[in-house]
């Protein structure tokens, strides 16, 4: 169990066990030391003929390589977003029995919690979450919804109506790439759905041990997230090997195309291979976006090109996608974990056996 509030141990010198991950999960790279190959893509004039064509060729190329991308004059209101910003640091600060009115930790849809959304999770991440489902309108629960600070409601809702127009308009251009109507990515998800997850990573006493939010890549279609100034947001392209920490830019969204988006294109656009860094300097906030389809929506390609083969072997609805990945993702971790318990036994037995067959001279050496 994470403990109920991680703001409390920022001010401690060492992080406690259950936070320490294994070496090779660990960080490889400064989380300030920032890269350009994301590409940053204007969005201004992307409904004009003239400039449309080569917005669209920049976020497919993006789409291949990385499956992240940045946009900026994306069309938010500044405003919007500094109010939005602000109420959620505000939150984060409140006293912990004010951020535990929200507790999700019972497995409630929506709320404040420690580390992870998951349950069962063997190493923990170095994180505070506040989150909401935010569409389908008619499915909000307000009383999940954290009504502190006030005000912060009204500025939740118009950011969600915002974003999800925002996605919608790079969810026609992705189908347009990939030779279908406009609609054809929004009409795969029947109902869009909209989730809400405002990521707060307090400053951390040993960085390097630990993670922000472990390497995954998001379940739905696309994830619109803002970052702060602080940088952690790291990416890799080939498995892990190598990693990128993405420049922070004032204002700008980070795009990732998730899993629903990576098997609709028919693995032509990359599901983003990220994780999230913290550091002994300053605490960090992201908002994360997630545009998933609704639960009962079909997963399959959309389009199979000449030659391709299906990354599917069969259609399913979202939520037995979803359902899959979360408990390989378990599975991985626990067997991952019961590896590593074994090896140890096995090392304490092999020194019991070298003891028990030395000469006592030399045990007394
Ligand atoms: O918090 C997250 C982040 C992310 C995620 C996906 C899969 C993982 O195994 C993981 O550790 C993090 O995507 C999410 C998707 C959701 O529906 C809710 C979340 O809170 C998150
Ligand atoms: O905080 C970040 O930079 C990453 C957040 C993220 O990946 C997520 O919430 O899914
Ligand atoms: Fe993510």
């Amino acid at each position: 169990m994470p403990p109920s509030s991680l703001t409390s141990l920022a001010n401690e010198t060492t992080v406690p066990t259950s936070f320490i991950r294994d070496e090779e999960e660990r960080s490889k790279v400064a989380y300030n030391n920032f890269s350009d190959d994301i590409p940053v893509i204007s969005l201004k004039d992307i409904d004009e003929i003239g400039t449309r064509g080569e917005i669209c060729e920049k976020i497919v190329e993006a789409c291949e390589d990385w499956g992240i991308f940045q946009v900026v004059d994306h069309g938010v209101d500044p405003q919007l977003i500094s109010q939005m910003t602000k109420f959620a640091k505000e939150f984060f600060a409140l006293p912990s029995e004010e951020k535990l009115r929200f507790d999700m930790s019972g497995g409630k849809k929506g709320g404040f919690i420690v580390s992870s959304h998951l349950q069962g999770e063997v190493v923990q991440d170095w994180r505070e979450i506040v989150t909401y489902f935010s569409y389908p309108i008619r499915a909000r629960d307000y009383s999940r919804w954290p009504d502190k600070p006030h005000g912060w409601i009204a500025v939740t809702e118009k950011y969600s109506e915002k974003l999800m127009e925002l996605a919608c308009k790079l969810l026609e251009v992705l189908s347009e790439a990939m030779g279908l109507e406009k609609e054809a990515l929004t009409k795969a998800c029947v109902d869009m759905d909209q989730k809400v997850v405002v990521n707060f990573y307090p400053k951390c006493p040993q960085p390097d041990l630990t993670l922000g939010l472990k390497r995954h890549t998001d379940p739905g279609t696309i994830t619109l997230l803002l970052q702060d100034q602080v940088g952690g947001l790291q990416a890799t392209k080939d498995n892990g090997k190598t990693w990128i920490t993405v420049k922070p830019i004032e204002g700008a969204f980070v795009v990732n195309l998730g899993d629903h988006g990576h098997y609709l294109s028919n693995g032509r656009f990359k599901n983003a291979d990220h994780q999230a860094v913290v550091n002994s300097n300053s605490s960090r906030l992201s908002i994360a976006t997630f545009q998933n389809p609704a639960p009962e929506a079909i997963v399959y390609p959309l389009k199979i090109r000449e030659g391709e083969k299906a990354v599917m072997d069969e259609p399913i609805t979202f939520a037995e996608m979803y359902r899959r990945k979360m408990s390989k993702d378990l599975e991985a971790a626990r067997f991952k974990k019961l590896a590593k318990e074994q090896q140890i036994q096995a090392e304490e037995v092999a020194e019991k056996a070298k003891l028990e067959s030395m000469p006592i001279e030399e045990i007394l050496a």
